[in-house]
């Protein structure tokens, strides 16, 4: 059997003082996309960089394609998008693509690529002066124009405007049809949700949940609103059908689930108004990963 496309057992980073990645485990499929779902500075950047051999851990075990990450030959099979460019200032935007692609025995043709990315009028202009975003696009195809087993793509989307933002996601989806495994960091969740099999919330190091996004926020409908702290739910409890449950996760953030329809619906608004309390952000829908995310860890994820 294949062994898997990353896996990573009791990982640690510290620099100096600060433990970056703090015993993290996690499994990337084979032929999947995982997106690796944290806030700023929860230490997927440390992580990614690990599986890529451009920094070594304090303990643990990581494993690319079944290899240590330093090991000869993963190069050519593994893509790699960095948060920081690493090109040449001067070297023109279709120069690098093609220098990269000459590492590979089989490349993507650059050209195509490049206009895939909305990149064909730069091509001749040198890397410094590409915007952020031309530069970050830039990088997502020299990762994957050696048609890699494997891509990591940290922050992909990071800086990018909406039309970017979707030739990213289109590119990271067809990646996935044609059987590459791609391992993602993003603080997006919106963008894990979309385009990832596996999702693997992590904060302060550590993974906090993972699983499918339909498992991590589950099926059911909630009512969710925002007022003050600390109102006393057990009343509102007693009004609502048998079977409901309300909770206050974190401090402000109130949840309700049960049959969330227009009787529970009035039920909580009839006991807001009871309470003189104005329920803000009212909303009923499934929970999405930045739920999932507050409610472990009591933060916003941005
Ligand atoms: N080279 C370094 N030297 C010292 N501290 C570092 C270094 N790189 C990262 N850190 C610290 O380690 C922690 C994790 O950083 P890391 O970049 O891995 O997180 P991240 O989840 O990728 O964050 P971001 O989304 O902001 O990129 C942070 O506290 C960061 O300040």
């Amino acid at each position: 059997m294949d062994s898997p496309a990353v896996e990573i057992v009791d990982l640690v980073k510290r620099y100096g003082g600060t433990t970056a990645v703090d015993g993290l485990t996690l499994r990337a499929g084979r032929g999947a996309v995982t997106a690796v779902l944290g806030p700023n500075g929860a230490g997927k950047t440390s992580t990614v960089e690990i599986c890529e051999g451009f920094r070594a851990p304090d303990s643990g075990t990581v494993r690319v394609l079944g290899l240590d990450p330093a090991a000869p030959g993963l190069r050519s099979r593994v893509g790699v998008m960095l948060q920081a460019g690493g090109v040449p200032p001067a070297m023109r935007c279709a120069e690098w693509l093609r220098l990269v692609a000459r590492f590979y025995a089989h490349p993507l043709p650059a050209r195509a690529l490049l206009d895939r990315l909305g990149l064909t009028d730069h091509a001749r202009t040198p890397y410094r002066r590409l915007s952020g975003g031309q530069q970050q696009r830039l990088s997502l195809a020299a990762a994957v124009v050696g048609r890699p087993e494997l891509v990591f793509l940290d922050e992909p989307t990071a800086g990018l405007d909406p039309q970017a933002r979707h030739a990213c996601w289109d590119l990271v989806g067809e990646l996935r049809t044609a059987g590459v495994s791609v391992v993602l960091t993003t603080h997006h969740m919106d963008e894990a949700e979309r385009l990832a099999d596996h999702v693997v919330i992590i904060d302060r190091g550590r993974v906090v949940a993972e699983g499918t996004p339909a498992t991590l926020t589950g099926a059911e409908r909630q009512l969710r609103f925002r007022a003050r702290p600390g109102l006393g739910l057990e009343e509102l409890l007693n009004a609502l059908p048998v079977g409901s449950a309300a909770k206050e996760s974190p401090a402000g953030h109130y949840i309700i689930e049960g049959q969330v329809g227009p009787e529970l619906l009035a039920t909580v608004t009839a006991w807001c108004a009871a309470e003189g309390v104005t329920a803000d952000d009212l909303r009923i829908e499934r929970r999405t990963l930045e739920d999932v995310f507050l409610e472990l860890t009591g933060r916003e994820l941005r």
